[in-house]
């Protein structure tokens, strides 16, 4: 199901009409091609989404192959809508470059080619394909996750959302779709149109933080906003005072106070993480009937998804395990109550895991993916 966003709330956001290619273009040390589409040779697709494609492509000096994804902006619905999460994406990627992250994909170089009206992405290639097909195809092998996978793909999601909050970003649609499967089989977390990342607006008292318009629009925003990462920065995304209100996301992993339009935080993709356990768990989605039911009935039933989650966790009885039923419940639940990484980490049904390990990305994946050597 594609993200949702209501235009008349991104039109808020002060963007040049023509994307300013000082902004958007960049370069990473180890790239040394040329920010031009004519240097890459296209080798295959990979896959497409609601805004562009995404094809396998070889640099033609370095024969390097990498993962470039294309964004139209002109001839499309919302152009000035597309441009900024063209410049949200560009922009989180580049912060978690600075920041070394190893679970979000390394962007090489970024560029515009503003007389076709594309946005180009060249990153590092994941070849093991996204979590939902992989979920999927677990499904109709019929072999259901055990509680050790289940907690390993959690525990990886827990280090990309707290890792990717830790520059002020919220991620604000975190579904099986945008998770990636690296060579080793660890998740890696993609697509960040819909991120957004919080302002340093310096004030007399120090470190003071605003969901400002121009937080998209600027294209070296994210390398230097979180040059001095705040001190609060993790009650500053609680306050709801500070937090966001854009309608954004996918409606199916979307948080209640998403779906109901109220302010919302980094706690928005905690919620979007429990919808994710509960499919792993039951192997059905929460909030979706079948696979009929449509995108309103989904945000009447997030409204609705106390009485929703009792009775789903119900029916999976006795499939869903107490501890695990736990967890779902302090996730799914009112934001005030929610819990974060810190809590998430503490949970009972994580019990003997190595969060240290899960950090550093050496505990080994219950399923390493075959790649195509082709
Ligand atoms: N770096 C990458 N390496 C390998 N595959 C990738 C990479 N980035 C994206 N993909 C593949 O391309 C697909 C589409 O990418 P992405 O989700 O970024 O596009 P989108 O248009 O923003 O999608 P959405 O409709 O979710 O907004 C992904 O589901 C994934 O399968």
């Amino acid at each position: 199901m594609e993200p949702i966003l209501i235009p008349s709330q991104h039109n808020r956001l002060n963007i040049p009409t023509e994307p300013n290619e000082d902004e958007f273009n960049y370069k990473s040390d180890e790239f040394k091609g040329q920010l031009n589409i004519d240097s890459f040779e296209i080798l295959s697709n990979i896959g497409s989404g609601s805004y562009g494609e995404v094809n396998l492509v070889k640099e033609k000096n370095s024969q390097e192959v990498y993962a470039m994804k294309k964004i139209f902006y002109v001839d499309v619905n919302d152009s000035e809508l597309v441009k900024k999460r063209a410049f949200r994406e560009r922009n989180a990627m580049v912060t978690c470059n600075n920041k070394n992250n190893k679970r979000a994909p390394k962007l090489f170089c970024s560029f515009v080619d503003s007389i076709e009206g594309v946005f180009y992405y060249v990153m590092e290639y994941i070849p093991g394909g996204d979590f939902n097909t992989f979920c999927y195809d677990r499904l109709v092998e019929g072999k259901k996750f055990t509680d050790e996978e289940i907690k390993f793909y959690i525990a990886e999601l827990v280090c990309c959302l707290e890792s990717f909050h830790s520059y002020g970003l919220l991620h604000r649609d975190v579904k099986p779709e945008n998770i990636l499967i690296n060579k080793d089989g660890h998740l890696i977390l993609g697509d960040f149109g819909s991120s957004k990342q919080a302002v340093n607006t310096t004030s007399s008292s120090g470190f003071s933080f605003s969901g400002s318009p121009s937080s998209a629009g600027s294209g070296s925003l994210g390398s230097r906003s979180f040059d001095n990462t705040p001190p609060n920065f993790s009650s500053f995304l609680r306050n709801p005072n500070n937090s966001y209100t854009s309608y954004i996301g996918t409606p199916q992993y979307m948080a209640v106070e998403v779906v109901q339009g109220v302010n919302y935080s980094k706690l928005c993709d905690y919620w979007s993480l429990g919808a994710i356990l509960f499919e792993l768990v039951t192997g059905t989605a929460l909030f979706v009937e079948s696979p009929d039911t449509t995108e309103q009935k989904i945000r009447e039933n997030i409204g609705n998804w106390r009485g929703l989650l009792n009775t789903a966790i119900q029916k999976s009885q006795p499939n869903i395990s107490k501890v695990a039923e736990s967890l779902i419940r302090e996730l799914i639940s009112p934001e005030r109550k929610r819990i974060d990484a810190t809590g998430i980490k503490k949970h009972p049904f994580f019990e003997g895991i190595d969060w240290e390990g899960m950090l550093n990305l050496t505990v080994e994946p219950p399923f390493k993916p075959t790649i195509d050597k082709n």
